[in-house]
């Protein structure tokens, strides 16, 4: 089964350095989403590992918070390296265990690599100042600090880019790490652990427990050691986790659930369009926050995008990642399938036309078939309910400002598109969105360089660009008397 991986393929939890199994023994069977077959167990680790795992982390800052940026920088870069260097091996991993085709798996560790090499070099840049004092016998300074022990919890849709806008800069800023991965993909995470240890990151630095989510997630919120929560996840769980953090009044950063508007207006390139309907729509099986969740269409040129999607959205190959050209895998687990057949037959029950797809692959097991559905209402559950499926429900709009009221019409903010070739609208339309992230005639937005995030019940923070190292980071005001000047 695993052809050139199973060098960095853990089933134990590095705690301080050692890989260890759970203190009662117990473990967890991890399956591959394509056919169900068990491709090994992890340690079901709880409360005392994740407690012996921060005791560990907040020893092991007291001196790596005193390394120099650019030793941090150094690793950082050749940590970079590693990933790149097994980019195939880390990829069959990671679509063994989350089934996505291996071409974006690949694309999944060069993001990795990327976001660590951007921190790499944003590790030597944290900037203070020196700022002129209002007194004359004093001197004001402001300087940036490592925050402590971070604890990190991740979902099992990028397994590892996830990670990578996590550890990249809390390593940067001179923090250490305690993970927690999703137990549906813990192989990618651990595999962390093992390149690092290859390269050289000091023992106790990166920290991986999997196991009870609840208990270990109780323990990383609630340990006054632990300074910071980075989350990525669904909102429900990151309401919860804000929750448990105030009585220790963590720093948190969350990157939560989504509901993506595609509007298309009648003066768009149709063909571009569909193009980016297509990438926006249909990447790890819809399985991504930042998936179009409700296209909005014009009037005008509402049957020839349906009908161009529709056809492009039957020609997607599904199957398992490893099938050559596959460009849809499994959704993650039965539940999956059951939520899109749910939304999917309430939209069918309210007078919803199924233009394509609309019911389980001929493959059997968790494939869904691409699906494009026409005369969606806002009366249908997926208009404010997240699919996180293949399934691509089209609603009609009239005018510019029905659009725009339409496309905000949900509790969540994380990413939108639209597509005009009037530049006056594309001012009007980005201004009244109200999202973290706009794509203008473009599916696919997310890069290291740029801050990724959303507002209202998406999240709060940013990840990747200048801006995502601030997050690991407190400001510290010095002010410097007696100098006798
Ligand atoms: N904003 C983003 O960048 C982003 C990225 C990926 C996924 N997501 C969102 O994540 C959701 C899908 O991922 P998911 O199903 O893994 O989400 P999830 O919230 O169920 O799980 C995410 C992580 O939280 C853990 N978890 C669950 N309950 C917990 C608890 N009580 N305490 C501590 N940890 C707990 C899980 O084990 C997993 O590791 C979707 O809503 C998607 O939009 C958002
Ligand atoms: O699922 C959410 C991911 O953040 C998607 S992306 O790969 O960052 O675009």
């Amino acid at each position: 089964m695993l052809q050139k991986s199973h060098h960095l393929k853990r089933e134990a939890n590095l705690i301080g350095g050692e890989w260890v199994a759970a203190g009662s023994g117990k473990t967890i069977e991890v399956t591959n989403p394509a056919n169900g077959e068990v491709i090994g167990t992890i340690p079901d680790a709880g409360v005392e590992e994740t407690r012996r795992a921060i005791a560990i982390a907040h020893e092991t800052f007291q001196t790596w918070r005193k390394t120099t940026a650019d030793e941090r920088a150094r690793l950082l870069r050749k940590l970079h390296d590693a990933f790149m260097d097994n980019q195939d091996a880390l990829a069959e991993l990671m679509t063994l265990e989350q089934g996505k085709p291996l071409a974006e798996a690949r694309a999944e560790i060069a993001q990795s690599a990327a976001q660590i090499l951007w921190f790499s070099e944003e590790a030597r840049r944290v900037y203070g100042d020196v700022i002129p004092s209002p007194w004359g016998d004093r001197r004001i300074m402001v300087t940036k600090e490592p925050v402590g022990v971070v604890g990190a919890i991740t979902p099992w849709n990028f397994p590892s880019s996830m990670l990578s806008r996590k550890i990249g800069p809390a390593l940067a800023a001179g923090c250490t790490v305690v993970v927690k991965p999703a137990v549906q993909t813990p192989y990618s995470a651990l595999a962390w652990g093992v390149l690092a240890e290859e390269i050289g990151i000091p023992k106790g630095v990166i920290n991986i427990v999997t196991g009870d989510a609840k208990a270990i997630g109780g323990e990383l919120t609630g340990n006054p050691l632990v300074r910071k929560i980075t989350f990525t996840g669904s909102t429900p769980v990151g309401k919860l986790l804000i929750k448990q953090s105030a009585d220790t009044v963590k720093k948190l950063s969350m990157e939560l659930g989504g509901n993506a508007p595609f509007l298309v207006f009648d003066d768009c390139d149709l063909d571009r369009a569909v193009t980016g309907a297509i990438a926006a729509k249909y990447r790890n099986a819809g399985q991504t926050c930042v998936c179009t969740n409700r296209f909005y269409v014009q009037s005008g040129i509402y049957d020839a995008f349906v009908e161009k999607f529709a056809q492009e959205s039957r020609k997607l190959k599904v199957g398992s990642g490893f099938d050559q050209g596959v460009q849809q895998g499994p959704l993650i687990d039965d539940k999956a399938l059951a939520k899109v057949e749910e939304l999917v037959g309430d939209a069918r029950d309210k007078g919803a036309k199924i233009v394509t797809g609309g019911k389980r692959h001929e493959l059997g097991g968790t494939f869904y078939e691409p699906t494009v559905i026409a005369d969606a209402t806002q009366e249908m559950r997926f208009a404010k309910e997240e699919i996180f499926g293949p399934v691509a429900p089209v609603f009609r709009f009239d005018k510019e400002e029905d659009a725009i009221r339409l496309a905000n019409d949900t509790e969540f903010g994380l990413a939108c598109y639209f597509y005009t070739q009037d530049l006056g609208r594309a001012f009007r339309v980005s201004e009244g969105l109200k999202y973290g992230m706009v794509g203008i005639n473009e599916g696919i937005i997310t890069t290291e360089v740029a801050p990724f995030g959303g507002v209202k019940e998406s999240g709060m923070g940013r990840e990747g660009s200048k801006y995502g190292l601030d997050e690991y980071l407190d400001v510290k005001y010095v002010c410097i008397g007696g100098l006798g000047l």
